[in-house]
């Protein structure tokens, strides 16, 4: 038994198993198998190794933005008279994030006061009071009811309302828009990025971008595509939007009626399907931190959103007002605004060399190789002529015991 025992324990310590190979010699096997380990060499190298980075650690970006816009317009419409505008005036929010509207066009109601007046005909007709519930609002309405039915005009009569009179009339937008110069406003990003994990942090003015060059340099994204001031136009036209429609209504053309036979066919040419009044500003920062970190610069891209063929609710709007006091009664200015929405969405992923993705990657890149052993010896037992051939000198044949030998081990295994 002991020695048994101990026979088990120096073979376990004293021998090597290795399986036996058989070499084939065969033009179309052998041509195969390299070609395989070839094409699988250069997947390793090429693709995995130089175009992937399989040797690198990957960081997500963590970033922050802030935007300023300059630029005046002058606007000379009936209700308001000569007026400019500012960046404080058609900003909104004016305090820079990295998510704003740029007014583009805009309807005025001027002097509003709280008090009674009718309603809009929009909001709905009446002919006699009780069709007015006193206290209710209608959905399209500007006020509450007081329950009585007046005249809006010689011809039609609505529900009186109390709220801020006169209510507001929308149904004529501007055209073409009041603040179409907006076109040549700029817009100034500063984004900051930083890669936590490789404690490296970034500036969208980088080296290249001097106070000088900052001072006077535009975007282009071929000359100056590390400016990082961009003309509004600009960024609306490479969106693949034209502006002069989507500053009407925030909206492109084909809106809500409007008549393209009315603008020049040059106009209608060259504006491109696209609607709505979001464009999209991508900042993509892809850093190889194995190369010094001057080379990690930012690559600015801008997307028309809201590209959708919906002639439902087109565009982009909100109302504001100015509050100020007169004769002691509060009163205020109300503007129905419509704007293009800029937002601007940072992505970015750095790469540095790391030792255990490249174990990894060389691991797999050696498991791979066995499909070249898989195939062969596929060809080779299964569709080359030869293949019984082959077969029989792959592999080693076993017969069942007989069972008269079977019986005499047994008896010899007993008598011990
Ligand atoms: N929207 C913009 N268009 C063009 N240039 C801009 C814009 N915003 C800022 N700049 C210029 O970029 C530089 C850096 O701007 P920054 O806001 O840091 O300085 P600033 O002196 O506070 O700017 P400013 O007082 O001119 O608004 C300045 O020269 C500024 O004039």
């Amino acid at each position: 038994m002991g020695q048994k025992c101990m026979e088990k324990v120096s073979s376990f310590l004293f021998e090597y198993d290795t399986p036996r190979m058989v070499l084939v010699r065969n033009k179309k096997v052998g041509l195969t198998f390299r070609l395989i380990q070839l094409i699988v060499l250069a997947y390793i190298i090429g693709w995995v190794f130089l175009y992937e980075k399989g040797y690198q650690s990957q960081d997500s970006i963590v970033s922050s933005v802030s935007v300023k816009l300059k630029g005046l317009t002058l606007t000379n419409e009936s209700v308001m008279g000569p007026h400019i505008w500012d960046v404080v005036d058609y900003v909104f929010p004016p305090q820079g994030d990295n998510s704003f509207v740029v007014m583009t066009n805009f309807i005025v109601t001027p002097g509003q006061k709280q008090g009674t007046c009718p309603e809009l005909p929009d909001a709905g007709l009446c002919t006699q009071d009780s069709d007015c519930s006193k206290g209710k609002y209608s959905r399209q309405g500007q006020g509450l009811m007081t329950g009585k039915c007046v005249h809006f005009n010689s011809t039609v009569k609505t529900c009186e309302v109390f709220g801020w009179c006169p209510v507001e009339v929308d149904d004529h937008v501007p055209s073409p828009a009041l603040l179409s110069e907006a076109e040549k406003f700029t817009l100034f990003i500063k984004n900051s990025i930083t890669f936590p994990r490789f404690k490296v942090s970034r500036r969208n003015l980088v080296e290249s971008v001097t106070k000088q060059y900052l001072k006077k340099c535009t975007y282009h994204k071929v000359t100056d595509s590390l400016c990082p001031v961009f003309d509004l136009g600009y960024i609306v036209k490479e969106s693949g939007q034209n502006f002069t429609f989507l500053a009407v209504k925030g909206a492109d053309q084909e809106q809500e009626g409007m008549n393209l036979a009315l603008y020049p066919a040059f106009w209608a040419e060259a504006a491109p399907p696209h609607k709505g009044g979001v464009v999209g500003i991508t900042i993509d920062w892809n850093c190889d931190l194995d190369w010094p970190v001057r080379y990690c610069k930012p690559i600015y891209q801008f997307h028309g959103l809201y590209n959708d063929d919906s002639n439902v609710s087109p565009g982009f709007n909100f109302r504001y007002a100015k509050y100020y006091k007169e004769d002691g009664m509060d009163k205020r200015t109300l503007y129905k605004v419509f704007g293009i929405r800029f937002d601007i969405l940072v992505n970015g992923k750095a790469g540095k060399f790391d030792i255990i993705p490249t174990m990894t990657t060389i691991g797999s890149g050696i498991g791979i190789f066995g499909v070249a052993s898989v195939l062969c010896d596929l060809l080779l037992l299964h569709f080359l002529q030869g293949r019984d051939y082959y077969k029989q000198k792959k592999f080693k044949y076993a017969e069942q015991e007989p069972s008269k030998l079977h019986k005499k081990v047994k008896e010899l295994d007993n008598a011990q």
